[in-house]
């Protein structure tokens, strides 16, 4: 696990007034899971905007699969985009489209000449892989909320980026739906050898997937390390979290 796939040193971003990402040191190695944990507001979904390219930092360096991300023209940020794939929170799938078309459409877009074999076959493998492929047919409004969530990664996946951004993966789901999608994360880590950032406020999440835990808070990471180094000191930050997920 040498390899760092994103290096990213004192990061700062602010809105106007609102002064985000305040210095932030991250990286992930290649292979590695690693969940950012913080409160809502604290700049999780900014950061990985930043990373995926979609938002420009005021300062810092954002060393990307080698690439300093900020610094792309627009046809290697494209490129580079491809490699690094965005699950966001709702899936961000099309309603009028059925779940087969929906993993279909991003693959046919970015992979001119594809035939229409390879992307049936494509499309199957990946729902395999999340283990919906007898939803292929279906539209998303007739899937349930862990469903969706599954498709969104499927749709993500589909273009077998080297690393998988996960913008709060279990958010609104039951606990046992949870379970399966943090499961998924790490199938989806084993299986097609990806490095992962994965956002939440959620400790269960955080403890099933994360080979790194990093705290943020108020634009800082705070604390690093395995969930139980971070958590085997009980101070008030962490007492946050444990009163927030209700765990005692
Ligand atoms: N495009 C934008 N323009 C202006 N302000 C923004 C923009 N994106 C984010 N912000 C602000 O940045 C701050 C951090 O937002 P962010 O979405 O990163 O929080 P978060 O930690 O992901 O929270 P949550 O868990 O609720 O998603 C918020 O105050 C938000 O209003």
């Amino acid at each position: 696990m040498d390899e760092k796939v994103i290096d990213i040193h004192d990061l700062y971003k602010s809105f106007g007034t609102n002064h985000v990402l305040r210095g932030i040191d991250i990286n992930v190695h290649k292979g590695e899971n690693v969940v950012v944990l913080g409160r809502s507001g604290t700049g999780k979904s900014v950061l990985i905007k930043i990373i995926a390219g979609l938002l420009k930092p005021d300062s810092g360096n954002v060393n990307v699969l080698g690439k300093e991300v900020d610094k792309l023209g627009t046809v290697d940020l494209r490129e580079l985009r491809l490699k690094v794939g965005f699950c966001f929170q709702n899936g961000a799938l099309y309603d009028s489209m059925t779940v087969g078309e929906n993993l279909a459409f991003p693959l046919k877009r970015n992979t001119p000449g594809i035939s229409n074999e390879q992307v049936r076959k494509s499309v199957n493998v990946t729902l395999e892989a999340v283990g919906l492929l007898k939803t292929i047919d279906q539209m998303p409004s007739e899937l349930s909320g862990g469903q969706r969530k599954r498709i969104g990664i499927a749709r993500t996946l589909i273009l077998r980026p080297d690393i998988m951004l996960y913008d709060e993966p279990t958010a609104g789901l039951d606990p046992i739906t949870c379970t399966e999608i943090n499961n998924l994360i790490n199938e989806v880590q084993r299986r097609f050898h990806t490095s992962s950032i994965i956002i939440t406020h959620d400790l269960t999440c955080a403890k099933d997937v994360g080979d790194k835990i990093v705290v943020m808070k108020e634009g800082k990471f705070v604390k690093q390390g395995t969930f139980d180094e971070v958590f085997s000191t009980k101070d008030e930050l962490i007492n946050e979290f444990y009163d927030y997920n209700f765990i005692q």
